[in-house]
């Protein structure tokens, strides 16, 4: 499918690269004795790792350079692998990602960087009040979501204070499949059905109920409730760092700090791509057609004229595309 894993970045290149043209002679060892693990987290260059069943810290290869590992990467490691305290294992190669996130770039961090590997959905977690849901960062989620190729899954938490029925007819066009839940466990059952066997990321603003979540979700995970300090703003945990918890044959990345992702480098055709009933008039386009309601000859507008589209996808759609815009 069209946008779909095909982007490169200087990380992806970087592990091709590996097995490519170099002379043989110029390789180094294979490590034919390296197993595979699993990044389950980062932390000051310490990489926590799962071989088998045991957790491993490791360190990154100096020949590895300078590219990332990140929570959910797939590695081979060498070294200490026994997992007891105070052994360091080594990643010595990083195996190619099927898919990637990345945070928005900020003011700390010019660059935006890949926070999430291997990931196939993306729960956008919202509460329906308090905080007050906010579309317009849905809709960017939404969009990452489509660019990296997860499916998406709306999360909608807090139903004991407001109902879904308004957000949800907002999203109805766009299929995106939802849980409402509730601190009392109220939904939480409907939500672990989505998560088995997959590699979700959890993303979702300051206190929308997130932690609360995971803690209903995977109690042994301890992650703090409530820990905003009200007169900083601030979590006690300021890590930004995601962390992997499994799941029932799969896992939940929980994402503290981060709040959406960078839209920068997505081209409108990427968000097409989320929108396969709208493929052929698509294709009927003049090149490099921005698809928004303002564009000269955007054939989804001649379509809409005919009564060949469902106005409400085409709308959910250019306004999907809009979010991409003033991408601060
Ligand atoms: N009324 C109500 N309150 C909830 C519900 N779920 C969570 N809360 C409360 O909302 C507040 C924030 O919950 P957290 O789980 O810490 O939210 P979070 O999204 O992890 O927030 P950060 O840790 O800042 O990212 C806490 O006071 C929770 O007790 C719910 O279903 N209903
Ligand atoms: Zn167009």
């Amino acid at each position: 499918m069209k946008g779909r894993g095909r982007r490169l970045d200087e990380d992806d290149v970087r592990v091709r690269a590996r097995g490519g043209s170099r002379p043989r002679t110029r390789r180094r060892p294979a490590h034919e004795d390296a197993e595979q693990g699993f990044v389950t987290g980062v932390d000051r260059g310490r990489y926590r790792c799962l071989v088998d069943d045991r957790a491993v810290v490791a360190m990154k290869a100096r020949e590895l350079g300078r590219g990332s590992i990140v929570v959910g990467d797939r590695v081979a490691l060498v070294g200490d692998l026994s997992g007891r305290p105070d052994t360091l294992a080594r990643v010595v190669r990083v195996e190619e990602r099927t898919s990637v996130l990345r945070r928005t770039a900020d003011d700390t961090d010019p660059v935006e960087r890949v926070i999430v590997a291997n990931a196939d959905q993306l729960a956008v977690v919202v509460s329906l009040a308090d905080p007050e849901p906010q579309p317009r960062l849905i809709d960017r989620c939404l969009v990452a979501a489509y660019d990296a190729g997860l499916d998406p899954l709306l999360c909608l938490t807090k139903s004991d204070l407001a109902a879904p029925d308004e957000l949800l007819a907002t999203y109805a066009t766009l299929d995106v499949p939802y849980v409402v839940t509730c601190s009392d466990g109220d939904g939480v059952a409907a939500l672990r059905e989505h998560l088995l066997g997959r590699l979700s990321v959890l993303v979702g603003s300051s206190g929308v109920g997130k932690s609360t979540l995971v803690n209903m979700l995977v109690p042994e995970a301890e992650r703090t409730v409530g820990h905003v300090n009200p007169v900083t703003g601030r979590g006690r945990h300021t890590s930004t760092s995601a962390v992997a918890l499994p799941i029932e044959g799969g896992w939940i990345i929980d994402t503290p700090g981060v709040r959406s992702f960078g839209l920068a480098h997505i081209e409108p055709d990427d968000v097409v791509a989320g929108f396969p009933d709208l493929d052929e008039a698509v294709a009927e386009c003049p090149p490099g057609c921005p698809h928004t309601g303002d564009a000269p000859g955007c054939a989804l507008d001649a379509w809409l004229d005919e009564g060949r589209l469902d106005p409400n996808r085409v709308a959910s759609m250019r306004r999907l595309l809009s979010s991409r815009e003033s991408d601060e």
